[in-house]
């Protein structure tokens, strides 16, 4: 990846970025530095402050029961969808050495030969397998990080041709992780629900039962220069919820709020809990999908997993009707294959939940 890009695109960004006191032999390649203000990037030793973000216990949140400690978490739940958009959860049944094998199957795949990766190579036009983000113009600045894409569910969706066989508990390993992340997706999106004052299979029932299940894992590489790139450019998820497993020790993800950036502590055995665009969409703005970013490091190279969860394309979503009233007018229209319009938007520098606004 960026590594191995020819020398002369590095002679070329050093006449575009206009910074004396860089030396050339530092830059990182043209086509990875953020143009303009370095001030939307970040080092790990950033003097930002660490977000708030609430944690919740999951196993405190039993479906259908009810509890002062589980009003609690809810209250907590409800705090933490309408502020940041996103929580992180302990209880949630995933024992540590799961995390610990996913972590190191993500490393160990990374660190394998550029050629041996190749094999599971993402085809031009298709988000599945290994590589950079796909580059759809020259203008478009690449995140500093190499990823691969699998899809889980619906499981005729599998390609396991793209699912490593290296190192060989990769293949075991994602399934068994990914079988109990769609439980906690379960849990959640029951909480979510309630914390809404909607039918506690809401949520659930409109992702549909041929509901999307993407992992996403990604590496960020370490870079001479962390000021001038990033490890994935602010975004939101397209999803209706992710569902993050941070690195261990190396820190990296940010996260804004009324527009200001914090940093994402590490909990090591916990998972972060994104909410996606969709979500944004039924919930009729109640939950926020938070834009946020990761940025690079000069000493430490970083992995994350994420695993995106999608309402079936098939299935229209739109704001639930018992979220809109006099006071909350309905946000947004009803539409269908949410991903497809975020990747047309992509395309075309728009920003997707924008265009489907009312
Ligand atoms: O690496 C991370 O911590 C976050 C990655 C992310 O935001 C994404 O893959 O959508
Ligand atoms: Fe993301």
């Amino acid at each position: 990846m960026a590594g191995d890009l020819a020398p002369a695109d590095v002679v070329s960004q050093s006449e575009q970025t206009q910074e004396p006191f860089v030396e050339e032999k530092d830059l990182p390649p043209a086509r990875y530095i953020i143009k303009g203000s370095t001030a939307g990037c970040g080092v790990v030793e950033s003097f930002l402050p660490f977000a708030s973000i609430p944690v919740i216990d999951l196993s405190l949140i039993a479906l259908s029961s009810s509890s002062k400690e589980e009003e609690d978490e809810l209250e907590k739940l409800k705090l933490a969808l309408t502020t940041w958009g996103c929580f992180q959860v302990v209880g949630h049944g995933i024992p540590t050495p799961l995390l610990d094998k996913m972590r190191e199957i993500t490393e160990q795949f990374f660190d394998l030969p550029e050629a041996d990766k190749q094999i599971y190579s993402r085809a031009m036009n298709d988000i599945e397998g290994y590589g950079t983000d796909p580059v759809l113009s020259d203008k478009q600045v690449l995140d500093w990080s190499e990823r691969l894409f699998l899809k889980l569910l619906p499981q005729s969706s599998r390609n396991l041709n793209l699912w490593p066989e290296t190192p060989n508990e990769f293949r075991g390993s994602l399934n068994e992780y990914s079988e109990k992340v769609k439980s906690i997706i379960d849990i959640v999106l029951g909480a979510m629900s309630r914390v809404l004052n909607l039918e506690e299979h809401y949520f659930l029932t409109k992702h549909g039962n041929q509901a999307l299940m993407n992992a996403r894992f990604n590496h960020y590489p370490t870079c001479t220069r962390p000021d001038l790139v990033l490890g994935a450019k602010a975004h939101t998820d397209g999803s209706g919820i992710s569902v993050l497993l941070q690195d261990k020790e190396v820190e990296g993800l940010q996260i804004s709020n009324n527009s200001d950036w914090f940093r994402v502590p590490i909990i090591p055995h916990a998972l972060l809990i994104n909410i996606g665009d969709q979500m944004q969409i039924m919930s009729n703005g109640m939950c926020k999908s938070p834009m946020h970013r990761v940025t690079a490091n000069a000493r430490r190279k970083r992995t994350s997993l994420v695993i995106f969860y999608l309402p079936d394309p098939e299935i229209e979503i739109e704001p639930a009707r018992e979220l809109v009233n006099g006071e909350k007018p309905r946000l947004y229209r009803k539409l269908k294959n949410y991903a497809a319009i975020n990747f047309e938007c992509f395309q075309n520098g728009k920003v997707a939940l924008e265009t489907v606004r009312l």
